[in-house]
């Protein structure tokens, strides 16, 4: 069953300091069933965080729309209503956890915060149990985020996003500022969360190799555009784009051949503004 629809997003930003316009994603459309988990994936400035932020409701999009269980979320405004119905219903984790979290705050006050404003008649045992689910014990309830290392924030970040009950989590490069073996936790880490909960996860990275690890499907996105979409598989095995083919040559792995990326850069080229 089709949890999250997004239809035709666009958003042009509009002229900053005498440049010219930008096109930071245009008709930019895909489902997410329950429970499923689809990656965008592109550089640096092909519109992957644009995509982000207009799902959760940061930015506004210029055209489409965002549905989630036949909900159109950016139909009900952007009041108090609105903003906690969204919340409600879809969750975004970012990549700087120390720049998300409140400073102040412990991991107890954090979480009791979003439970207060959120889900006021949950039990008092619920940031034990939220602990539990992102990997922590309680010894991390007094915890401010300097004393926890970039992992740990990012799992109280991701016990901040389950607080809510989402439906949807949007990761956006969630793991991209952590060392590879905490990286590799914290996809695990997701891989459960979204068995056990049944949470559908929208995960955004330049890093196709991630993405490719804890995703059924994927779109690659460049200079705004949606140029390839297809299932996780599929694509990483038979990637029909030239670009979708450059980024799986430069991302070290199985199968990596440096030598392509130099010709796969000229062939894409060849394509460049008809993606
Ligand atoms: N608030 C903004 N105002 C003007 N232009 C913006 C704004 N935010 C993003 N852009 C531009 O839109 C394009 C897409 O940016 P976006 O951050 O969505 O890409 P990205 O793929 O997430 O890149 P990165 O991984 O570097 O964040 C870029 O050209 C960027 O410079």
């Amino acid at each position: 069953m089709t949890l999250l629809q997004v239809q035709g997003l666009g958003k042009t930003y509009g002229e900053r300091r005498g440049a010219a316009p930008t096109v930071a994603a245009r008709d930019i459309s895909f489902t997410v069933e329950a429970g499923g988990s689809l990656g965008v994936v592109g550089e640096s400035g092909s519109g992957k965080t644009t995509v982000a932020r207009m799902l959760v409701g940061l930015t506004s999009p210029d055209t489409g729309s965002v549905t989630i269980d036949g909900v159109e979320l950016h139909r009900a405004g952007r009041g108090r209503a609105a903003r906690l119905q969204r919340a409600r219903a879809i969750q975004m984790v970012f990549q700087d956890p120390y720049t998300s979290l409140d400073r102040r705050l412990t991991v107890e006050g954090c979480l009791r915060d979003v439970l207060r404003r959120h889900r006021p008649s949950a039990s008092a045992n619920e940031i034990g149990k939220l602990l539990d689910q992102v990997g922590l014990g309680q010894r991390f309830l007094t915890s401010r985020p300097h004393e926890l290392s970039g992992g740990q924030r990012q799992r109280v970040a991701i016990a901040r996003a389950l607080a809510v009950h989402p439906k949807v989590l949007v990761l956006d490069e969630a793991v991209s500022a952590l060392d590879v073996s905490v990286q590799a936790k914290i996809l695990a880490l997701l891989k459960e969360i979204r068995e056990s909960l049944g949470i559908a996860l929208v995960f955004v990275s330049h890093d196709l190799a991630v993405v490719g690890e804890v995703t059924d499907r994927i779109v690659v996105m460049y200079r705004g555009a949606d140029v390839e979409q297809d299932d996780t598989d599929a694509l990483l095995r038979r990637p029909q784009h030239p670009y979708t083919q450059m980024l799986l040559s430069s991302a070290p792995g199985p199968g990596w051949q440096p030598e392509r990326v130099g010709e796969l850069r000229a062939a894409f080229a060849l394509t460049e503004g008809r993606p």
